[in-house]
């Protein structure tokens, strides 16, 4: 039995980092995904493995599933029942990767490799089979490459665990509906725990559902979820500056520094949520003619343009991306970071009149700083998951 699923990344218009405090955020799919493709092996025969195959960091590793089961111990599998990984079996996934002597340029591979673990163990217990994942995402760039690989993974083991319950006849008709997506993308939370500490949910929850969201944690209720419907397409460059960061670090020094300061902190989060509150008016208004939409985009790069400030001021931005703002600031183009900062990847609204001449001109300014850049499609679909 085989499946392919695939999730999209994402990029944060608004709201990164106030929203793992509570504040609202505005995030949009991207068209770059992650893929993760799974074979069951027949059970019952002599050296049973787990293999997973991280195709573009050329990492091919496997595991007994008779070690799996001696080491972390029988569980109730059920992928319909939500487990959080605790410290403890945490310790014993980081002893079964620690055994692989995985290289010292890859270590960042290792929480990934947890939430890998735990997310095949927990959802199909010890059955025998393979992973393979490629992805088109740079991974730890703000473009939620964990987010995606959690969802694209959960995706592929739900519809392999709801496969089995169903008729032969209906096995190539599996699409998810509603309920398998909310399964899907809580699952992926769990993932997302492992790699990133204390996510928001906000990646996940975009990942799956796709399109553009107004998202809003919730610590008593359910989170806040609303789709947005942008009335005009937003054209967005993005310039990886390269410069290697990690997100888990990077949300810890935020909670550090609000601790520190926590009236003023929490005044940076309320103005970082009045812009998102904005930003998703903004997005759904229409704009009839030329003069409303140039209006409209006026009125989102400011709200770009402040959220950045707050974001250098509450210590993620990082000299690469205010090169970046600088350099489009040249063109009276508005760059803020997107994800976790710290380097990774900035946004450049592109606005509707820009000439084509203006683009390349900033694209090479950028590129000639050792950047790289992009456009992507932004608010496409969401986890899909293809039977082979
Ligand atoms: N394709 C993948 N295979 C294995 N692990 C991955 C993959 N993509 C992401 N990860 C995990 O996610 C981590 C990057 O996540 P993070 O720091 O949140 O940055 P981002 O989500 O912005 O790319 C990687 O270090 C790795 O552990
Ligand atoms: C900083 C944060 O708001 C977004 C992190 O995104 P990424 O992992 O950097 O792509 C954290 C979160 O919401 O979980
Ligand atoms: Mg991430």
């Amino acid at each position: 039995m085989e499946v392919r699923c695939r999730a999209p990344g994402k990029i944060i218009l608004a709201g990164e980092h106030a929203v793992v405090h509570g504040a609202a955020a505005i995030a949009a799919s991207i068209d770059l995904y992650t893929e993760v493709r799974i074979s069951l092996h027949p059970s019952g025969q002599e050296n049973e493995l787990l293999e997973v195959d991280l195709k573009d960091m050329g990492l091919n590793l496997s595991w007994p599933c008779s070690q799996l089961k001696e080491v972390l111990g029988d569980c109730s599998v059920d992928g319909s029942v939500l487990v959080s990984c605790t410290s403890e079996k945490l310790e014993l996934l980081s002893g079964l990767v620690a055994q692989k002597n995985i290289p010292q340029e890859s270590v960042q591979l290792n929480s990934g490799l947890y939430a890998f673990l735990f997310l095949y163990t927990s959802i199909l217990g010890y059955k025998p089979g393979k992973a393979v994942v490629t992805s088109e995402l740079p991974m730890g760039s703000g473009l939620g490459s964990s987010a995606s690989f959690c969802v694209a993974l959960s995706g592929a083991l739900i519809a392999l665990s709801e496969f089995s319950l169903k008729t032969k006849e209906k096995k190539d008709q599996f699409s998810f509906e509603k309920n398998d997506l909310e399964l899907v993308s809580k699952w992926a939370f769990e993932g997302e725990k492992i790699i990133h500490g204390k996510p928001s949910g906000i990646d996940n929850t975009v990942s799956t559902f796709g399109n553009m969201i107004k998202f809003k944690k919730e610590l008593k209720t359910t989170n806040l979820m609303m789709p947005l419907n942008s009335t005009t397409p937003l054209k967005m460059l993005i310039t990886d500056t390269r410069v290697g960061r990690n997100t888990k670090s990077l949300v810890s020094s935020v909670s550090e520094r609000a601790l520190r300061h926590p009236d003023t902190m929490s005044s940076v989060f309320n103005a970082i949520n009045s812009i998102s509150d904005e930003l998703a008016l903004l997005v759904e208004s229409p704009a009839e003619d030329k003069i409303a939409v140039s209006e409209k985009e006026e009125k989102l790069m400011e709200l770009m343009q402040m959220n950045q400030g707050l974001l250098q001021c509450i210590g993620v931005s990082h000299d690469s991306i205010e090169t970046v703002v600088r350099t489009t600031m040249k063109e009276k183009l508005v760059s803020k970071l997107t994800g976790a900062g710290g380097g990774g990847c900035v946004l450049t609204f592109v606005p509707t009149l820009l000439s084509a001449a203006v683009t390349e001109k900033v694209i090479s300014e950028l590129e000639q700083c050792g950047f790289r850049c992009f456009m992507v499609k932004v608010g496409g679909p969401g986890v899909q998951v293809f039977p082979c």
